[in-house]
């Protein structure tokens, strides 16, 4: 079966990426490339939007694919535990709709989120610092408030991290009690870091991104996932063999 695709975002940065790749896959159709000056209602052809726009505009997409019967892939940052919460309440009344949610398509990352949720429960102090190129216009990255989240998660019974003096605004953005440090430079694509430190020690645990490139197989894997699910499906994890994150209630949200 051909999975026609819509690709919301299309003249962007990941949106081109993701046009190429698509156009490369003999089960995948791109039907439509919207944009800012696009009718959302261009998406009505397709069996799954991809929506790779901005934080702001990303939930009015979602809204309008779910109400329209499509499922739907998230690559675009902001989708925090806050915002996914409005997604099962969308999604309890569109039974049958799938939105697979990803921080980040690249494999790497995942797999070092995965790792700083298992550090997690043996450092109490613990801090974030990404890099991204100087166009993002969001910070800190969705990655890193993911990640953020899944440490506050791992440690739900150990209680928050120490982070002094974080009323200093050079201390960062505190998310689920980890301070977050964005840095936005020229010649970066993007890096995340999670620092442990412990006594006499600090483990990091670094992601690099040196190309886009590092997108295309997670963008595949998830828009081949979505065709096949329903429900809610927050990050690669289960699509790439790992254990499924456990902030959101997991086995009866989705069903890849
Ligand atoms: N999950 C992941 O692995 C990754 C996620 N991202 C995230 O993806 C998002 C996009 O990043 P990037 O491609 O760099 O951003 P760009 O600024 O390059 O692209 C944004 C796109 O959104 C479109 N857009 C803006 N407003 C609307 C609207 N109202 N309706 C429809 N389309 C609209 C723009 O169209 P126009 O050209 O007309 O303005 C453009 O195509 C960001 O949130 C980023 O953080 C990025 C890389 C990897
Ligand atoms: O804007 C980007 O470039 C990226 N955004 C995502 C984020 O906010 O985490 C994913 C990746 O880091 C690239």
């Amino acid at each position: 079966m051909v999975i026609r695709v819509a690709v919301v975002g299309a003249s962007g940065r990941l949106g081109g990426v993701a046009c190429r790749i698509i156009e490369q896959q003999s089960d995948l159709e791109l039907v439509a490339r919207l944009d800012s000056r696009s009718d959302l209602d261009e998406m009505l052809g397709a069996d799954v939007v991809l929506d790779v726009t901005t934080p702001g505009v990303s939930p009015t997409v979602v809204d309008h694919a779910v109400r329209s019967g499509l499922k739907v892939v998230v690559g675009t940052s902001g989708w925090s535990e806050q915002r996914l919460r409005g997604v099962r309440t969308l999604l309890a009344a569109h039974e049958g709709s799938a939105v697979v949610v990803v921080p980040n398509f690249s494999v790497g990352s995942v797999v070092a989120t995965h790792l700083a949720t298992i550090a997690a429960r043996f450092f109490e102090s613990i801090e974030i610092v990404e890099a991204h190129h100087a166009a993002k216009v969001d910070s800190p990255s969705g990655t890193a408030v993911r990640t953020a989240e899944l440490i506050g998660h791992a440690r739900a019974e150990l209680g928050p991290v120490v982070a002094p003096h974080i009323d200093q605004r050079a201390r960062g953005q505190q998310v689920s009690s980890v301070p977050i440090h964005s840095l936005r430079l020229q010649g970066v694509v993007a890096q995340q870091d999670v620092h442990f430190g412990g006594t006499g020690e600090v483990l990091t645990l670094r992601h690099e991104t040196l190309s886009s490139a590092a997108y295309e197989q997670g963008i595949l894997l998830a828009l081949r996932a979505s065709a096949r699910s329903t429900g809610l499906i927050v990050g690669l994890d289960s699509l790439i063999g790992l254990e499924a994150p456990a902030v959101a209630p997991p086995a009866a949200e989705s069903a890849p």
